[in-house]
């Protein structure tokens, strides 16, 4: 495959509005479309063998390529096709227009997630053409609602692998990247592995009242009680959960390659713990790693001017910290609100996933490490971590206990905000090198030594 050809696959695959609009709101046509164009640029998975494709929920795509090696444990990639909705208001370039210029592929789903879809499959496509046949077996998941939850793609995928008695030995997904820029002293990228991800918890608040005549009113209404409600919980902060483990393992592991006094202070977070989580407070995306955030997202009432609102209804979306549970999240909400008149009712909720093992047997993450280390040789710290979105990954925890979040791409702040945001974008160089990772990752997966770096050439 030349150069034109490997990037051409991704703009084709941005072109298809694969759009999750909403619960059960799906475009089904491009998700149809798309099962058709992977099937027609990638002709050599589909027609190999040993490479067994299924089509799970309608829509999503299950591979199984089987090793030559029963006596190694498989193990399972996975991406989705599906994308969040993107109106063209503010993108420099129609967003799935999947264009090529200046050397990036601009457009919705180029770093969340069809990058991950079209970088496996290539690298899969490349490897067989190569006459490549795998030891080890593994799975590729790509779901096609993951930004709606899952329920029909990846819930469904485990639910079958589960039924054949498949135990994985870990999972690759999205999720962490090499992050650039996102701490003001440190100048040097770092990859941070997600060994496990925020819970989230989707709560309505509703306030009844008995509808009446505008011209007198009640002291309060519908929207005053709620609005008060909603505001208390803005304001008042999820506790700082910064003890609790995960994060001080990723800061130690960060702190020599920050200068004097802050490496200091990073390598002695028994001392300067408090100090510490309280100054990634001041940040919104650091604050994110301490702690369980409050967003309110939706708010609905009233029926006409003159009319006293007969109910009103908020949406409050939570990202549990790792070290609590939903139980415990929606407790402080509850003395948080104080307030009898505001009901609950909880739309969906999921407790935080385990956290995976990152030390020197688990395999997943030394594969990763390894890769890494190996395609990205300028990237001095690889380090266990957090991640801050929900993945479909969860629904996977009965399969394996190693589930690691990870993009081999650069992320800065600004790439960071296009995701779900506006202008998203990846260069094709950065497209081409999570293409490498990949080819290499599926042979480091079969090798019984680390790999020597760049032995295995594109
Ligand atoms: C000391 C380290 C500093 C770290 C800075 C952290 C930077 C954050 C980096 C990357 C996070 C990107 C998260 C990407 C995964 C997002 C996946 C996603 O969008 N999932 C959706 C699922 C929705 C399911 C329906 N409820 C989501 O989470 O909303
Ligand atoms: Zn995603
Ligand atoms: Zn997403």
């Amino acid at each position: 495959m030349d150069r034109k050809s490997c990037t051409g696959v991704v703009t084709g695959a941005i072109h298809i509005p694969t759009v999750s609009f909403g619960p059960k709101e799906l475009n089904t046509t491009a998700l149809a479309e798309f099962g058709e164009y992977i099937h027609s640029v990638f002709p050599t998975v589909f027609k190999t063998s040993f490479v067994q494709h299924e089509v799970i929920g309608e829509y999503s795509h299950l591979f199984t390529v089987q090793g030559s090696d029963p006596s190694l444990q498989p193990y399972m990639l996975l991406a989705h096709s599906d994308v969040v909705p993107a109106p063209d208001e503010g993108w420099e370039v129609p967003p799935f227009s999947g264009l090529e210029r200046d050397g990036f592929i601009h457009g919705r789903g180029t770093l969340d997630n069809k990058n991950s879809v079209m970088a496996i499959l290539q690298a899969l496509e490349l490897l067989l053409l190569r006459n490549y046949i795998p030891r080890r077996s593994f799975f590729i998941a790509l779901g096609h609602d993951e930004e709606i939850s899952g329920h029909n793609g990846a819930q469904k995928i485990s639910a079958l692998l589960q039924a054949r008695g498949v135990q994985l030995a870990f999972i690759v997904d999205e999720g962490n990247f090499i992050l650039d820029g996102f701490i003001p002293n440190l100048k040097k990228p770092f990859a941070i592995i997600a060994v496990t991800e925020k819970g989230a918890i989707d709560l309505m608040l509703q306030v009844n009242m008995t509808p009446g005549h505008s011209s007198a009113p009640p002291k309060e209404t519908s929207i005053g009680i709620l609005a008060a409600a909603v505001s208390r919980l803005e304001q008042t902060p999820m506790p700082n959960m910064f003890g609790s483990g995960l994060l001080k393992m990723t800061l130690q592991e960060l702190a020599h390659e920050f200068p004097f006094p802050t490496n200091i202070i990073l390598s002695n977070l028994w001392l300067f713990g408090p100090l510490v989580s309280r100054l990634m407070e001041r940040n919104y995306i650091t604050n994110a790693l301490v702690t369980t955030t409050t967003a309110l997202t939706m708010f609905n009432a009233g029926v006409k001017v003159n009319v006293i609102p007969p109910v009103a209804q908020a949406i409050i979306n939570f990202r549990v910290d790792p070290a609590q549970t939903v139980q415990e999240v929606l407790e402080l909400v509850k003395n948080i609100v104080a307030d009898s008149r505001v009901q609950f009712h909880v739309l969906s909720a999921i407790d935080p996933p385990p956290v995976s093992p990152s030390d020197h047997q688990a395999l997943g993450y030394q594969l990763l490490r390894q890769t890494i280390r190996s395609v990205f040789p300028e990237v001095n710290i690889v380090a266990p971590g957090i991640c801050i979105g929900n993945t479909d990954s969860r629904h996977y925890t009965n399969l394996t206990t190693g589930i690691y979040r990870f993009n081999p791409l650069y992320l800065n702040p600004q790439s960071f905000r296009s995701i779900h945001g506006i202008n998203e974008k990846i260069s094709v160089r950065a497209y081409e090198t999570q293409v490498k990772f990949i080819f290499e990752f599926i042979q480091n997966a079969d090798t019984d030594q680390e790999p020597v770096p760049h032995l295995h050439e594109l």
